[in-house]
């Protein structure tokens, strides 16, 4: 049996956790394959939101849940399913969140990895009250024959009350993986698979011929630090696409040492003390020359202003290292912001920091440049 895990009692959250989620469905991660789905699909695993329980809420095939449920085993074996990430990458942890699961929670899991080099289809419809066949799996040509790694050992979990609800577990191997094989033993429910770590694309595959959007988390990069996350963090700005809630975005919390009375100095330039951070290490180096800022749902609480400034080092950057990429730029309501006659050349860089004032909200960063691959 491996360590305990974690739990969110001794307030212990693990850095891991900072890193980005690799088989969130908002990145494409896809279940291919689950040996029940009787209570709720194992789809829900992947869902972004924080999971939700109404107590009240009752389907044909029992109580509604918001996880992956199955059935009271009463057959030999354990239940288990089959998620290709939303891109390659290297796991740094996991959470296996059993929240709101109680009396049906899966006592213990592990987890595997494969990597397999094609993508395979995602299973059709909704799977609610079916159990999978051996042929089932049989018929995801190239599952079978996957190596499969052990990388959580059977562990067991804490039960989903608020107070226990996340299983954190680290993982070591530090290899490039695609696929993951969920176990439960033997049944039950857990709420979310959160996949913390790096997305490792493969750069031989990738056209150069345009530029390449450097900050992209599907590129590699990752957040590295920040002053305030209060309300989201600022890895949501890396992510793919454009936001479509205002919940999918970088929001810090209204700075408490705002003046209780705004002012304007002698040029007419309102006063507004302070500024929020977030640094990012880059997945592949470049040279920046386009950058967006975009402000989608953020209205009433979007950033005054913003600046961003990139460095170029091994090991983590000092206050020293950082060069102005864009200088202070003023942002706007619910727009996207593009900028390139103000992008500096400052070289190649492999880190860059977002810089806003005071504080609120930007949803998305696009750092375009060319891949320096050397
Ligand atoms: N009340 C329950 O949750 N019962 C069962 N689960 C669902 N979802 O109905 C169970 O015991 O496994």
């Amino acid at each position: 049996m491996a360590d305990e895990p974690i739990s969110e009692t001794q307030r212990d959250i693990p850095k891991f956790t900072e890193l980005n989620d690799l088989v969130s469905e908002k990145i494409g991660g896809k279940v291919i394959f689950a040996t029940d789905d009787w209570f709720a699909t194992a789809e829900n695993l992947l869902k972004v939101s924080e999971t939700s329980f109404d107590p009240d809420a009752f389907t044909e095939y029992g109580k509604e849940m918001d996880g992956w449920e199955t059935r009271r085993k009463r057959i030999p074996g354990h239940d288990w399913c089959i998620i290709q990430m939303g891109t390659p990458g290297i796991i740094h942890g996991v959470d296996i969140d059993t929240s709101f699961f109680t009396g049906n929670y899966t006592p213990a899991a592990s987890l595997q990895v494969a990597c397999i080099d094609k993508d395979l289809p995602k299973r059709e419809g909704d799977r609610m009250g079916t159990a999978a066949s051996a042929d089932d799996f049989k018929a995801v040509e190239g599952l079978e024959s996957a190596k499969w790694q052990e990388v959580v050992s059977f562990s067991k979990l804490q039960p989903g009350y608020k107070s226990s609800c996340h299983n954190y577990f680290p993982v070591t191997n530090r290899q490039k993986w695609t696929h993951l094989r969920l176990n439960m033993f033997p049944d039950g429910g857990i709420a979310r698979l959160r996949v913390y770590g790096q997305a490792a694309p493969d750069w031989t595959k990738i056209q150069i011929s345009q530029l390449i959007d450097l900050a992209a988390m599907l590129n590699g990069t990752f957040c590295v630090g920040y002053s305030n996350a209060h309300f989201g963090h600022p890895r949501n700005m890396i992510g793919p696409g454009r936001s479509s809630i205002m919940k999918d975005g970088w929001e810090t919390a209204r700075r408490l040492d705002r003046p209780a009375v705004l002012t304007v100095d002698e040029n007419n330039v309102l006063q507004v003390p302070g500024s929020e951070s977030a640094v990012f290490k880059m997945g592949c180096p470049g040279r920046i020359t386009k950058i967006e800022l975009d402000t989608a749902h953020f209205k009433g609480n979007y950033a005054d202003s913003c600046y961003i400034e990139g460095c170029s080092v091994d090991g983590s950057p000092t206050e020293a290292d950082w060069k102005m990429l864009l200088p202070k730029v003023k942002l706007s309501a619910h727009k996207q912001h593009y900028y390139c006659d103000e992008v500096s050349d400052i070289g190649v860089i492999n880190h860059f920091r977002v810089t806003m004032a005071p504080d609120g909200g930007i949803s998305r960063v696009r750092m375009l440049g060319e891949p320096d691959l050397k």
